[in-house]
């Protein structure tokens, strides 16, 4: 935020919260809709582009908002300069400020110059991508085809990829996500947990002789991936004994070329990257080699290209039809006025299952701060807590309090109009994409006192509490986001799009989306406690909680 101010200090925040006050009982979705036939068309902005072939459709209608309230927030993007904001991060300033770095995952979507993308100017981006793109592509194809050869000269069978954080999560998502574009003869698995119970039962899984590990860690400093890394390298050397055979199965992505030769890995395997590419920003570099070796390159390209054409679209359209900017202020409305604590992100498409788990970090990380660029405490919500899960599975577990509870809870839908998977003549589609309809309708206008009794008839109606726990209040605000099919463009255009609803949400808010301080704590506090571990004698600095906790488990471990 170039202005230096509290987003509280706008005169837009003002009129904004002065509206809530004095008109927040007219938010009546139900008479908003009874007002204005129009309202969906009104509402809903579609994003297409043919190369490639993207389609989504956001309606954003059913939200308590009327043009007043939008008026509203988007004079307040205007004020806190979202726009010289985002263009700034295209031109590679270095709006990463506590780290004094660039915010350019951007461009490694971005194609080459040649093919239509533009320059980006600084820190020579563009050059080093497409190196590591074309390396990226020679050696997934090199294990996809199997002309790869571990060290008994078999195919590669297996890849292990162990991260954690921006590391695991972007790839356990995509891959997940694109399964079905997936070759199916390369079992992938994932390792992120310290707890060597997840590195034990992958290894189970495992035959050293066709087994790829990928370590991808940004800092190559983590201590969990690291500690991983070195156990599976154990593990593989148990049976291959000559480190020379590590060259065939262990691979990193990382921008610490020092840190990766001397785990032993040769910088002709290494995947780099560079520092302005945030870890939660990052499986669009080369932490996404699991990916492209699942997928394809080909199809990781298009994950690519999906997400430049929704960097294009946010870079150019004016504020009122970007999609993103409209996510980012309809949730600032609810998160900052309405005093709404949480987001839900709700795919009705079983492939997005890791959806939220991915924009848990993706957010969180990125706008759960308490002070500005500038130093200044925020007198107003920052970022929401992130949940959800696939519908319709949620709807047998966590619906019920978004319908009846006391908590208001807005909540992003999202469906493909076509399934990947069009089985039994395409009968679980229609009823998925039915409960994808029914519950934005449901939580928007409810079920009053009147269709309760109608529907209980004069007997059961009698037992009035029996009729008060059958009310759905409704005026519950959702988007509903529908695109055509899950194809590798779409999910990079619908990441892009939640990433830049949060940079937008930042950039009001004034805070530092791209640093993550509040993760450290914790581990300078392990590192000390870890040395203390051995003997309850060493166990001093901590409050009596804590000594106590670490006494226990020293008197109760190896029992
Ligand atoms: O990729 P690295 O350096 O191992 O880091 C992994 C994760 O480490 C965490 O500490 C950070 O909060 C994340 O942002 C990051 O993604």
């Amino acid at each position: 935020m170039a202005t230096g101010k509290l987003a509280s200090d706008y005169e837009a925040w003002k009129k904004l919260q002065a509206l809530y006050q004095s008109k927040r009982s007219s938010y009546v979705l139900k008479d908003l809709f009874a007002a204005d036939p129009e309202r969906f068309s009104k509402y809903s902005v579609e994003f297409k582009t043919s190369a490639p072939a993207v389609d989504i459709l956001l309606d954003y209608s059913k939200n308590l908002i009327d043009t007043e309230v939008l008026a509203g927030l988007f004079a307040l993007a205007r004020e806190a300069n979202v726009e010289q904001f985002r263009d700034d991060m295209f031109a590679g300033k270095h709006i990463n400020t506590s780290e004094d770095r660039a915010v350019l995952h951007i461009a490694l979507r971005n194609p080459p110059v040649s093919e239509g993308g533009w320059d980006i100017k600084e820190e020579g981006a563009t050059t080093g991508v497409q190196e590591v793109l074309a390396h990226m592509k020679e050696f997934s194809e090199q294990i996809r085809s199997g002309s790869w050869k571990g060290y008994t000269g078999k195919a590669i069978n297996t890849i292990v990829n162990i991260g954690i954080g921006g590391s695991d999560l972007g790839p356990v998502m995509v891959t997940e996500a694109l399964k079905h574009y997936s070759q199916r003869n390369l079992q992938l698995h994932f390792v992120s947990n310290i707890d060597g119970t997840d590195l034990a039962e992958v290894l189970r899984q495992c035959d050293p002789e066709t087994t790829l590990f990928i370590v991808a860690s940004k800092t190559f400093t983590t201590q969990e991936t690291i500690t991983n890394a070195e156990s599976a390298k154990e593990w593989f050397l148990t049976s291959a004994k000559d480190k020379a055979h590590v060259a065939k199965h262990f691979v990193a992505l990382s921008t610490n070329t020092e840190g990766v030769t001397a785990f032993g890995i040769s910088e002709a395997n290494m995947f780099q990257f560079w520092d302005w590419v945030g870890g939660r920003y990052s499986f669009w570099s080369a932490i996404g080699l699991s990916i492209a070796i699942s997928i394809g390159f080909d199809n990781f390209r298009e994950v690519l290209n999906g997400a430049h054409e929704m960097d294009k679209h946010f870079k150019s359209t004016k504020l009122e039809e970007n999609l993103p900017v409209i996510l980012a202020l309809v949730g600032i409305w609810y998160n900052d006025f309405y005093g709404a604590q949480t987001q839900a992100l709700l795919p009705y498409d079983q492939y997005l299952h890791k959806f939220a788990d991915y924009f848990q970090q993706g957010d969180m990380e990125s706008n759960g701060k308490t002070v500005t660029k500038d130093g200044s405490r925020v007198d107003y919500e920052t970022g929401p807590i992130i949940w959800g899960q696939s519908g319709t599975n949620g709807q047998h577990a966590f619906y019920q309090l978004i319908h009846q509870g006391t908590k208001l809870i807005p909540c992003d839908f999202l469906a493909p109009a076509e399934t990947l998977n069009p089985i039994a003549g395409g009968k679980h589609h229609e009823i998925l994409l039915s409960n994808f309809f029914a519950q934005p309708e449901a939580l928007a206008f409810g079920k009053t006192e009147q269709q309760v009794v109608q529907e209980l008839g004069p007997k059961q109606s009698q037992n009035a509490a029996l009729v008060k726990s059958k009310i759905f209040e409704g005026n519950k605000p959702t988007n509903s986001i529908l695109f055509q099919k899950l194809t590798p463009g779409t999910l990079g255009a619908l990441v892009a799009l939640y990433e830049h609803k949060i940079h937008v949400q930042g950039a009001i808010w004034g805070i530092n989306s791209y640093d993550q301080m509040g993760v450290e704590l914790g581990k300078v506090l392990a590192k000390a406690i870890l040395k203390q571990l051995p003997d309850p004698k060493d166990v001093t600095g901590h409050d009596s909680s804590t000594t106590g906790l670490i006494h226990w488990y020293q008197a109760h471990r190896n029992k």
